[in-house]
């Protein structure tokens, strides 16, 4: 093997990466995930360092699957003011390395896995949870992650109709006219009667209400990614039932969780082993804050297929 790692950049990993193979498997590395030792993945705690003179943050995140064979960490910015500047709220790269010898093997571009795995995790998520033959997606926020999220559900449910609401109207209708769906003027508008539901914003006060939500809807929690935010009421986290992708993160992350003391009733892993079983008739949510391990697979997966196509 060559020494120099592999650079691939974001044009390269969306041409080798497809939603079809990811949710695969990214559905088996939260299984993976949540076997514990047996599982053989290890995934510390991430690191986030504020660099609070410019409002933003950097956060250090790291996996080894034994089972997959990757090594990798994701070195990653969060700067919600870069919002309408042109600069992307997020930018990261993921650093890939080969776990037997320990060679760096490649630096690719972060931005397109995370946009994709986060998506992909849902997916999983609304397959074992959404209400059977759902036909209504309400998606609030219109950005990087709503748009990834339009396109995974997508493969997971025949939807009938997507509304899309965001707090800045124009930014829906951008939305609308690239991806067939339905602007909402309002959070309750959009999501009364909606049959999964994808929270995919900055807000750090709860959004959501649990009197809008229909029975039985499943709502996929992406944002507020802190101990101190919510998306969701806490009326509505205690009255669901709660799945998160790693309850060590959530109880240590999500203000969703921790503000509304809410109990997790299991890992979206549990629901893939079989070890917890998914309750389709209840109102549920998942609580998404994202994992490295996500991240190691992922970038196994796009440096194999980039190296098939050299
Ligand atoms: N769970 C996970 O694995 C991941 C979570 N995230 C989080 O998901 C959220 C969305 O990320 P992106 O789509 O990449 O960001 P983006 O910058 O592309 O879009 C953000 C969206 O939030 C909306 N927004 C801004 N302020 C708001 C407010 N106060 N209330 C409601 N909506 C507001 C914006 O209008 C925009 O539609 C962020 O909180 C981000 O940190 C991002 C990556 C992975
Ligand atoms: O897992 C991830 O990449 C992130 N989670 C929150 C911001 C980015």
């Amino acid at each position: 093997m060559s020494r120099l790692p592999k650079y691939i950049e974001a044009d390269d990993v969306k041409r080798v990466l497809k939603m079809t193979d990811l949710i695969p498997i990214i559905e088996k590395a939260m299984g993976n995930f949540s076997k514990g030792e047996d599982g053989g993945v290890v995934q510390p705690a991430r690191s986030f360092i504020p660099v609070k003179k410019h409002a933003g943050s950097f956060i250090a995140m790291c996996a080894y699957s034994e089972k997959d064979e990757t090594l990798a960490t994701k070195l990653l910015t969060r700067y919600q003011e870069n919002a309408g500047t042109g600069i992307p709220t997020h930018m990261s790269a993921i650093i890939l390395f080969e776990p037997s010898t320990g060679e760096l093997k490649s630096i690719m571009d972060g931005d397109v896995i995370t946009s994709m795995r986060t998506a992909a995790a849902s997916a999983v998520a609304t397959k074992y949870l959404a209400p059977e033959n759902s036909k209504i997606l309400c998606i609030l926020g219109s950005g990087d992650q709503a748009r990834s999220h339009y396109k995974s559900l997508h493969h997971i449910c025949n939807f009938e109709e997507v509304r899309v609401w965001s707090p800045t109207f124009k930014n829906a209708q951008d939305f609308s006219s690239q991806l067939k769906s339905k602007v909402c003027e309002t959070v309750e508008e959009a999501v009364r009667g909606a049959d999964v539901i994808v929270t995919a914003t900055f807000a750090k006060q709860p959004i959501v209400e649990w009197e809008w939500v229909k029975p039985g809807a499943h709502i996929n929690a992406v944002g507020a990614v802190n101990k101190k935010w919510q998306e969701l009421s806490s009326e509505l986290m205690q009255k669901s039932v709660v799945h998160v992708d790693s309850r060590e993160a959530a109880m240590k992350e999500s203000g969703d969780v921790i503000i509304s003391k809410t109990e997790i009733f299991a890992e979206i892993g549990d629901l893939v082993n079989g070890t917890k079983e998914a309750q389709k008739e209840k109102t549920t949510v998942f609580k998404s804050l994202g994992m490295a391990m996500e991240d190691a697979v992922s970038a196994k997966l796009v440096y194999d297929k980039h190296m098939e196509n050299q």
